[in-house]
């Protein structure tokens, strides 16, 4: 089963150039100091000759790109050390709609079905000239060079590796640049590179090109939700759904440890209601929405506001960290909760009340969520959308004892320990 396909935004000088004046400005302020990773979730992972759909009215573009493939697990890897947890390298397109900002996760413009064929792994000794070729109908349209990127794949394995341990068969995307090659329906694209297999594939304009890629349950969370949160944050509530999502090494369960980071000023917790799909759903109506439901969960969607930068805010380095999502297992059938727009959501720090909510002040609600996200990607069986966190959050401090609950649904708890009570432990 395919794993995790991290990427990497940024990443080419092209990029940083084009954007310097920018980065300068509000809401950037300054250059991304750390590498501006997102995800592709399993609905955009294509195969070598798959037809692939392309969006209506928006345009599409062409992202050929390096992927580096893990062959065992990395947790806080040297670079100098990154050539031995390294299986493989493979080719990928990386498609996406324009990248008009960088500033929110730009899911609609990167997470769409089939928005990430890769081609077959081969072993590689040297990629750090590598010419990445693009040609659209036999014609080379782009050939960049991986001695253009800012971080290099050991430099991203270990960068990664020290919030997010990595599988063996976890990808990195390397970074595309800033030009990106537009691609029509009847096109056919090829992604070439010396000593690497080649990655064809032909888009189309079909809605109905029907591909149930494997891989494991994407985990979406939202960003904002309630109002009262957004003020508390000295945000505006969003006015479209603030979306990003986590990968499988930040879910924990319950009565399980979460690790807050030494040197930190502000780590908090965040109740939040979980759905889980139980159907595969695309251009979803709200009104059916929850005949797609299978039921719900809790999570605590724990942040470490130290580390948010305003790139794809908030970065996985922020809400993708080891330990820092539990989960529930127990899933609370839907016919279980009649309004699941109506629970209490609490927390307890070592007993004490510190955080009171309803899933009535939720902004955008769980039936507009499914529809939203199911207008531009497939949902499907398994996939869960963690629904935001209303007001109420303090930091929290190695000892400290945090209860999640929502009303009907369920109950987790779990333990605050430091770093080093933590690595102690995995002596
Ligand atoms: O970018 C921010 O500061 C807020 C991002 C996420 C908040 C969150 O997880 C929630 O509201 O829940
Ligand atoms: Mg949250």
């Amino acid at each position: 089963m395919k794993k995790s396909v991290f990427a990497v935004a940024l990443n080419h000088r092209s990029q940083t150039e084009h954007w310097n004046e920018a980065f300068h400005q509000s809401p950037y302020k300054t250059p991304p100091k750390t590498p501006v990773w997102f995800i592709k979730p399993r609905n955009t992972h294509r195969k070598m000759g798959d037809v692939i759909s392309l969006p209506e009215q928006q345009q599409t573009f062409s992202g050929g790109t390096l992927a580096v493939v893990m062959g065992k697990v990395a947790r806080k890897i040297r670079a100098a050390d990154a050539e031995q947890y390294i299986a493989g390298y493979a080719l990928a397109n990386e498609l996406s709609l324009a990248e008009e900002s960088f500033y929110r996760p730009a899911i609609k413009a990167k997470c769409r079905d089939g928005f990430c064929p890769m081609g077959e792994m081969a072993g590689l000794k040297d990629v750090s000239a590598l010419d990445i070729v693009t040609e659209v109908n036999g014609v080379v349209k782009q050939s960049w060079s991986t001695s253009e990127l800012h971080r290099n794949a050991a430099e991203l394995i270990a960068a990664l590796s020290d919030f997010a341990t990595l599988q063996a068969g976890d990808v990195i995307l390397l970074g595309t640049p800033q030009q990106r090659i537009p691609v029509n329906a009847g096109d056919s694209v090829t992604i070439k590179a010396q000593g690497l297999p080649t990655l064809t594939n032909s888009f189309s304009d079909e809605t109905n090109v029907k591909t149930q890629p494997d891989g494991h349950p994407t985990l979406f969370a939202l960003g904002l939700n309630y109002a009262d949160h957004a003020t508390e944050l000295d945000f505006n509530a969003p006015e479209e759904p603030l979306v990003f999502i986590k990968a499988p090494n930040t879910v924990t369960g319950d009565n399980c440890v979460s690790v807050r980071p030494d040197n930190l000023e502000y780590m908090h917790y965040e109740a939040e209601l979980v759905v889980v799909i139980g159907k595969t759903a695309r251009n979803v109506k709200r009104a059916e929405a929850f005949d797609y439901v299978a039921g719900y969960t809790v999570c605590n969607d724990y942040a470490v506001r130290d580390y948010l930068e305003n790139y794809y805010r908030p970065n996985l380095r922020v809400k993708s960290r080891d330990t820092l999502t539990p989960l529930l297992a127990k899933i609370t059938p839907r016919e279980a909760i009649p309004d699941v727009q109506n629970l209490q959501l609490k927390t307890f720090v070592n007993g004490e009340l510190t955080q009171s909510g309803s899933t009535r002040d939720m902004v955008f609600s769980v039936a507009f969520l499914i529809e939203y996200l199911s207008e531009f990607m497939t949902l499907q069986p398994g996939d869960m959308i963690a629904t935001g966190t209303p007001k109420g959050l303090a930091d929290v401090k190695p000892g400290d004892e945090v209860v999640v609950e929502v009303e009907g649904v369920g109950r987790l708890t779990n333990r605050i320990v430091s770093e080093k009570q933590f690595e102690e432990n995995l002596k």
